[in-house]
């Protein structure tokens, strides 16, 4: 019963940006719409009066009042700032590591499994708490969590948000700020690159923190070469690819292991975590056959790998909207992977495949990465809730893009891009849900540039609306799922595990009617298990078609 009273409460607490400031023991209205009491108060006075009209509810411009309880604490924000490999993560886990109470918020799910790990390695309970996964340690204090699931409502000693530049990052940034404003803990400890130093100090102005700044030296050294690669017959044990797109990818492995000389390990993003980390594992472990990686900027983040050379195939990639040169932070994150401190391979190198970038990369190498400008922000589900009491006929898609439009900013904050959520809330205004409903399926963990995914949502969303309750095996209807044979069926491949994840998600946050999670999870189990039959054998594009076609996974498609 305790543990299932916790994870009722994780499931309405830990909806990003829902209730910031909630106390969920005042009313019941309160618990349906997880409104804060002083918002309440207000809303309770506006709905009677003609005050509504007169109060701004798209006034953001005072983002750290949301968060009372770390504005009741005069915190001590320590800022490790450094380049890659320096150490900056190291020191702040140590200071968590011997702390009474305490949180990681990392970006990635890789970062939160490996930090709930080593802590909880190191006899310190530590629990895990990702979109989706709640892993409950008995007499845990710490949790190690995704920065969309940081906490803001409880109390720490001590806290960690790793990769903090990525409050600059236009579509997770505002996260990121609200980690930095709301996380309330007595000392807060922000990893990442000096370019938001500046930044970070003039938002903790108004907070009244103590803010102190520790710089941290390169741990081992980087060298940049002046010749490029040349062909992909020079390619030698320990380097890693990197290039942006799939295609790619998956072309540059066939090309070298046609050399007859190395097999390679895949690292991208789309890849399931788990498939990712044991591709790592696979590069890293000095017995097996998998000596070359080829990764887009996945490897950028969250994965320990013994890396002597990184070799950019190119220095420009597709970033959603457009074919642009790598950034300066970009370029300096990826090269930094070569060379680990303790690793294989202390000594990195870096260079490319084509001449014509080595300028390129010697400029960026050497230059100070950007100034970070502005930090990302946007509305909580209290003030569009108000938003939209003052416009009762607006679907969530209207609500969203007027906010957006009429939201009022001081000068170091920028609105999030919400086209993510835009689109979802296209496809959710067409049914009859009430607008909590709506705001969850709005920001739930959904790509709706995959097909496969918008396609999942939308059935995940109809038959919600239609039964109140979401059996995974109606969803998946004959034909959805086909046994892998080429490269666009590996690839949809990976698009059900995307699926599958968003059922997950779904299912913490709508508990009651999402009730096949431990379905879903093995399913995924699986899926991720196929997509590594095709990657560890020689030659990906011949896999052992009577195996697969066994795979339990044919289950789902009925
Ligand atoms: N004092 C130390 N003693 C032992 N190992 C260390 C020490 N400092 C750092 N390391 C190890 O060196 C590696 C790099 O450290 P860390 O991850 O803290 O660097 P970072 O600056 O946070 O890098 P990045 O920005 O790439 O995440 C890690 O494997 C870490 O465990």
């Amino acid at each position: 019963m305790g543990s299932l009273l916790f994870r009722r409460r994780l499931s309405r607490t830990l909806v990003p940006g829902w209730s910031d400031n909630a106390d969920f023991s005042r009313s019941s209205w309160q618990l349906k719409f997880g409104t804060s009491y002083g918002v309440y108060q207000c809303l309770r006075k506006l709905s009677s009066s003609t005050g509504a009209k007169k109060f701004d509810f798209t006034d953001l411009t005072r983002p750290h009042t949301w968060y009372p309880n770390a504005r009741r604490k005069r915190r001590n924000v320590i800022l490790h700032v450094g380049p890659t490999n320096s150490g900056k993560t190291y020191h702040a886990l140590k200071r968590l590591e011997s702390s009474s109470s305490g949180i990681y918020c990392g970006p990635l799910r890789l970062l939160a499994w490996e930090v709930a790990q080593r802590l909880n390695k190191a006899k310190v309970p530590c629990d895990l708490i990702t979109g989706q996964e709640r892993e409950e340690v008995d007499g845990a204090k710490h949790r190690a969590v995704t920065v969309e699931m940081a906490d803001v409502t409880s109390d720490y000693n001590c806290a960690v948000v790793d990769e903090i530049q990525m409050l600059g990052c236009r579509t997770r940034g505002f996260s990121f700020t609200r980690a930095l404003l709301g996380i309330s803990a007595d000392e807060l400890h922000l990893c990442g690159d000096a370019a938001a130093v500046p930044l970070i100090q003039e938002l903790l102005k108004v907070t009244d923190d103590n803010v102190k700044v520790q710089y941290y030296e390169r741990l081992s050294p980087l060298i940049p070469l002046k010749v490029p690669l040349g062909s992909f017959s020079n390619i030698r044990t320990g380097d890693c690819i990197v290039t942006f797109s799939r295609y790619e990818i998956y072309n540059i492995k066939k090309r070298i292991e046609n050399g007859r000389n190395h097999l390679c390990s895949v690292v991208y993003g789309s890849l399931p975590p788990e498939t990712r980390t044991r591709q790592a594992t696979m590069f890293n472990d000095e017995s097996s056959d998998f000596d070359v990686l080829v990764a887009s900027d996945a490897i950028g983040m969250g994965l320990n790998l013994n890396i002597s050379r990184i070799i950019f195939s190119t220095l420009r990639k597709f970033d959603g909207v457009e074919m642009r040169e790598l950034s300066v932070s970009e370029i300096k994150q990826i090269a930094g992977r070569a060379g680990r401190y303790r690793s294989k391979f202390p000594v990195g190198e870096v260079t490319c495949l084509d001449p014509d970038d080595i300028p390129l990369l010697l400029s960026s190498l050497s230059s100070p990465s950007p100034i970070i400008e502005a930090s990302g922000t946007f509305s909580n589900f209290d003030l569009l809730f108000m938003y939209s009491r003052l416009h009762p006929n607006y679907g969530i898609h209207q609500i969203l893009e007027h906010f957006v439009e009429n939201a009022k900013l001081s000068e170091k904050y920028f609105i999030a891009d919400c086209e993510q959520m835009l689109k979802v809330a296209a496809v959710i205004d067409e049914l009859p849900l009430s607008l909590n409903d709506k705001y969850l399926f709005t920001v739930s963990s959904v790509d709706m540039d995959d097909d496969i995914s918008s396609q999942g949502l939308t059935q995940f969303a109809q038959s919600y609306c239609k039964n109140g309750i979401v059996r995974l095996k109606e969803i998946f209807t004959p034909g959805t799922l086909k046994v892998p044979k080429s490269h666009k069926a590996l690839k949809e491949l990976e698009s059900i595990h995307k699926v599958l994840d968003l059922y997950v998600w779904l299912s913490f946050h709508m508990e009651d009617s999402f009730p096949d999670r431990e379905l879903a999870a093995s399913q995924k189990a699986i899926c991720s298990m196929i997509i590594e039959e095709f990657l560890g054998r020689d030659g990906w594009q011949k896999p052992n078609l009577r195996k697969l076609r066994h795979s339990p996974l044919k289950s789902l498609s009925g």
